[in-house]
C-alpha cells in the first residue's frame, strides 16, 4: 500500500487527507467521550447508591458510638443511673444491636455492589472497609460478652475495669477506623469522579473544536469547489463572448464534466452552446467565403469578375495617384468569337472561354490580376510594369493563345490593347485608352497588340 505523499499531493488530495485525519480523530474522540460518559455514569451510580448511603449509615453509627462513649464514661465512674430501666450491659447490648444492624447493612451493601462488579473505583478499598466492619462486629461481640461477665459478678475488680476500658477504647478506635476509611473512600470516589468530569469536559471541548474545524474546512472546501466551477463557467462565457466579438471560433470546453449537479448542468449547457456556435460560425465562415467568391469570381471561368475589376482598377488608380507606383493595363478580346459560337455552339464557346482563362492564369505573375470584363473580353492589371514590359507580357500571351491546341476546342487568337497608368488618369480614362488600342488591334487585322 502506498503511503500518502503529502508534498506531491494536489490541493484536493491534501484537503481530502486532512478530512480523513480529522474524521478519524473525531471518531476516536467520540468513542473516548462515550467511554468516559459511561464510566462517569457508573461511578456516579456507585457514589449515589453506595458511598452516600454508607456515609449516612456511618453518621448514625457515629451518633450511637457517642452514646456508648458516654455510657462508658458513666461505667468507669461507677455512676449507676437508677431511673434508667437498663443496666450497662443491657444498654451496650441494645446499642450494639443498633450499630450491628447498621454495619451489617453497610457490609451487605458493599458486598452486593462488589458481587455485581458495580464498584469500579477502588474495589479493594471497599472490600477492606467490609472486612474492617466484620472485624469490628467480632470485637463488639467479644466486648459484649466480657461486659456481661463483669456485670454478673456484681463487683468490678481493678483488672476487669482496666480490661473493659481497654476493650472499649479498642472498639472505639475500630469504629473510628471504619468511619475514617469510609470517609476516605467517599472523598476518593468524589475526587476520581471529579477528575473524570474534568476529562469529560476536556474531551467535549476537543469534540467541539474538531467539529468547528471540520465545519469550517468543509465549508471552505465546498465554497472553493463552487467558486472554481463558477470561474470555469465564467471563463467559458468570456471565451464565448470574445469569440462572438472577434468572430473567432470558440475553444471547446477543456475539462470533462464528472459531477451531475446544477453547475454541471450549466457547464453542459454552455458546452452545447459553444459547440453550436462553433458549427454556426464554421458554416457562417463557409457562407462568407462562398459569398466573397460569388461576389468577386466569374462563375464561368473562375477568374476575377467585373465587380472585382471595378474595385481593383480604382485601388490601382488611387495607389498610383498617391505615389510613384506604376501599373499596366492589358485588355484582350478573342477574335471572331461569334463564329465559334455559331460554328460549334454556345456550349463549346463557354468551354473555350473557361479553358482559355484557366490556361492564362498560370502565365501571369501572382501579383498580376486576370479579370473577365465582358463576354469574350479579359483584362489584366499588371502592377509595377511599364509599357515595354506590358507589351512583352501581352506578346507572350498572344503567342500562347494562338499556339493553344486543345483537341476538343477550336483554335483561336486574341487581340490586345496595352497601356500604362499616366498622371491624372481615372479608371474610365485608362480603360478607354486600352480599349481604343484594342479596337485598333482589331482594325489592324487581329491577333496583334497595340500599345497606347
Ligand atoms: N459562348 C459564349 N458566348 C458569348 C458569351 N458572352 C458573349 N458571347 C458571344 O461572343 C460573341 C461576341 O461577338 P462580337 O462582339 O461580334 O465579336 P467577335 O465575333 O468576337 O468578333 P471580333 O471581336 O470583332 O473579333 C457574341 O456572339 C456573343 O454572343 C458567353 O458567355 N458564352
Amino acid at each position: 500500500m502506498s503511503v500518502f505523499n503529502w508534498y506531491n499531493a494536489s490541493i484536493k488530495q491534501k484537503i481530502g487527507g486532512l478530512f480523513v485525519f480529522l474524521l478519524t480523530f473525531l471518531f476516536c474522540v467520540i468513542v473516548f467521550s462515550a467511554y468516559k460518559v459511561n464510566q462517569i455514569e457508573r461511578e456516579m451510580r456507585v457514589v449515589a447508591f453506595l458511598d452516600i448511603p454508607l456515609s449516612q449509615l456511618m453518621q448514625q453509627v457515629e451518633f450511637i458510638e457517642l452514646e456508648q462513649h458516654l455510657q462508658f464514661e458513666q461505667f468507669q465512674l461507677k455512676n449507676k443511673i437508677d431511673d434508667k430501666p437498663l443496666n450497662p450491659h443491657q444498654q451496650f447490648a441494645f446499642e450494639k444491636q443498633k450499630i450491628k444492624q447498621l454495619l451489617d447493612k453497610a457490609v451487605a451493601m458493599i458486598n452486593h455492589s462488589l458481587a455485581l462488579k458495580e464498584v469500579i473505583l477502588q474495589p479493594e478499598a471497599h472490600q477492606k472497609v467490609a472486612t474492617t466492619i466484620e472485624n469490628y462486629t467480632q470485637k463488639s461481640d467479644e466486648f459484649e460478652n466480657y461486659l456481661e461477665n463483669v456485670y454478673q459478678q456484681n463487683q468490678l475488680t481493678e483488672q476487669a475495669r482496666l480490661q473493659v476500658e481497654t476493650m472499649a477504647t479498642e472498639l472505639e478506635s475500630a469504629e473510628k477506623q471504619i468511619i475514617a476509611q469510609l470517609n476516605k473512600l467517599t472523598s476518593d470516589d468524589a475526587y476520581y469522579t471529579d477528575q473524570h468530569e474534568k476529562d469529560f469536559l476536556f474531551v467535549s471541548s476537543l469534540l467541539g473544536i474538531c467539529a468547528i474545524i471540520l465545519g469550517l474546512l468543509l465549508t471552505t472546501f465546498i465554497i472553493q469547489i463552487i467558486l472554481r466551477r463558477i470561474q470555469r463557467i465564467q471563463s467559458n462565457i468570456e471565451t464565448l463572448n470574445s469569440s462572438v466579438e472577434h468572430h473567432e471560433l470558440p475553444l471547446e470546453l477543456q475539462k470533462k464534466i464528472k459531477t451531475k449537479d446544477e453547475l454541471a448542468a450549466l457547464e453542459h449547457d454552455i458546452k452545447i452552446v459553444i459547440s453550436r456556435l462553433n458549427q454556426e460560425m464554421t458554416s457562417r465562415e463557409e457562407v462568407e467565403k462562398q459569398l466573397i467568391i460569388l461576389a468577386t469570381q466569374d462563375r464561368l471561368t473562375g477568374v476575377f469578375n467585373r465587380h472585382k475589376w471595378e474595385e481593383q482598377i480604382e485601388n490601382q488608380i488611387n495607389m498610383a495617384a498617391r505615389s510613384e507606383y506604376l501599373f499596366a493595363l492589358i485588355i484582350l478580346d478573342i477574335d471572331h468569337f461569334k463564329q465559334v459560337n455559331d460554328q460549334y455552339g454556345h456550349q463549346i464557346g463557354d468551354k473555350l472561354l473557361k479553358h482559355l482563362a484557366t490556361q492564362l492564369q498560370p502565365q501571369i505573375r501572382t501579383m498580376d490580376m486576370l479579370f473577365r470584363i465582358g463576354g469574350e473580353e479579359f483584362a489584366i492589371i499588371s502592377p509595377t510594369q511599364d509599357k515595354q514590359q506590358a507589351h512583352q507580357l501581352a506578346e507572350r500571351l498572344r503567342m500562347y493563345i494562338s499556339e493553344l491546341d486543345e483537341v476538343s476546342l477550336p483554335k483561336v487568337t486574341a487581340s490586345f490593347g496595352v497601356t500604362c497608368y499616366q498622371a491624372d488618369d481615372s479608371s474610365s480614362v485608362i480603360f478607354n485608352r486600352a480599349d481604343k488600342a484594342l479596337y485598333e488591334a482589331k482594325a489592324q487585322g487581329r491577333n496583334c497588340i497595340v500599345v497606347a
